[in-house]
């Protein structure tokens, strides 16, 4: 099982680095930084940590092919796998909707518009000089000043959807899904291996991520509720096959979504029962989430991604993790 730790660059990135810099001192592989216009920028911060670190791969975990044009994203994948020595990684998705609605961008086929943005990405990272009359993406003659270092930067798709899970299958290195629950992988596997077969790929060429919400202490309860502000979130973004898959009562969801959209976050938090723990995150004690795991290992999960709040204190369990469930 491979370790990457995901960070939304909500604080100086100087400290971010430092996050980063303990992670790979502890045996984690892969850094994955999310993207959204709010934040500091993804790509300055993954610069200032390829400039800090020397082995973990690192990369947006994701961007999206619309508040960049493609060949803006594979040149700032090729400067980053030039900086880091060839340790860059692209993890890509369609984007959300209320980010786009906010920026006043159209959400035209998103399916569509990221496979066609992957092979333009693809062949502008191979050198190519890139002409393309997609139903989406266009090009006349784009080329790159600048080689990555690796022959084929890996890319990975952000996904969640049938579609485009079955999409990741048919065209990326690896999968980043945002859940934590044996039952989601159970669903999205069989897609992707849909995805593969159609492509004559097989599932071994692919790296299936669990992007989860993970909270590890040495006290099981300081974790389970460190986890609560998060777990409250993905509750209220999940579609409704998300919660009957987990038998989580609608009724409580909404009275979440309710509460976030008023800034209540006493009720929203207060709202959150043990069944949406369980179904959003990965808490508790290095041995309760070595077993966690173990069963997402059981699913055919390939790399587990430690996201927010990785813990009640993100230093402890970093080392936590590197020390006792890494090496498990
Ligand atoms: C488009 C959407 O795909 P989805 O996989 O459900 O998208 C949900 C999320 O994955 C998507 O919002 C991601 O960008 C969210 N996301 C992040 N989003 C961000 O903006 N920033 C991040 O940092 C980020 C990180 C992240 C990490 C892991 C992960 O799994 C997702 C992450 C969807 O609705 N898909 C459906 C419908 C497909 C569809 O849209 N069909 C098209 C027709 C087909 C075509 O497009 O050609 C249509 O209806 O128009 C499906 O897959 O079946």
């Amino acid at each position: 099982m491979k370790f990457g730790i995901e960070f939304v660059p909500n604080e100086p990135i100087q400290k971010l680095c430092y996050y980063v810099k303990l992670a790979e001192d502890n045996g984690f592989e892969y850094c994955w930084i999310t993207d959204h216009y709010n934040n500091r920028n993804v790509y300055m911060a993954l610069t200032a940590i390829a400039m800090n670190t020397n082995k973990i791969k690192l990369g947006p975990g994701v961007t999206n092919p619309y508040v960049r044009n493609p060949a803006i994203t594979a040149s700032a994948i090729a400067t980053l796998d030039e900086l880091s020595g060839g340790r860059a990684v692209l993890g890509i998705g369609p984007g959300d909707k209320a980010t786009f609605d906010t920026l006043g961008i159209e959400w035209v086929k998103p399916v569509t518009t990221l496979k066609e943005s992957i092979e333009v990405i693809r062949k502008l990272l191979a050198g190519e000089r890139v002409s393309f009359e997609g139903k989406v993406v266009k090009l006349a003659g784009a080329a790159l000043a600048v080689k990555p270092i690796q022959k084929k930067v890996p890319v990975y798709v952000g996904a969640q959807g049938p579609k485009m899970l079955e999409t990741a299958g048919m065209i990326a290195d690896g999968v980043l899904i945002n859940a934590s629950n044996p039952k989601d992988f159970e669903a999205a596997i069989p897609l992707i291996k849909k995805g593969a077969e159609a492509a004559g790929r097989s599932m071994d060429e692919i790296d299936v991520a669990a992007y989860a919400c993970m909270s590890v202490d040495k006290n099981s309860e300081k974790a389970k509720q460190a986890a609560v502000p998060v777990v409250a979130f993905i509750a209220a973004g999940s579609p409704p096959v998300v919660l009957e898959r987990h038998g989580i009562d609608e009724e409580k969801v909404n009275k979440i979504r309710e509460a976030l959209k008023k800034g209540d976050f006493g009720t929203a938090f207060g709202t959150v029962d043990d069944t949406m723990l369980e179904a959003f995150s990965i808490y508790g004690t290095p041995e309760e989430v070595i077993e966690k795991c173990k069963k997402l290992a059981e699913m055919g999960v390939t790399q587990i991604v430690a996201g927010s709040p990785i813990g009640p204190n993100k230093e402890t369990a970093i080392k936590l993790i590197g020390k006792k469930i890494i090496p498990a």
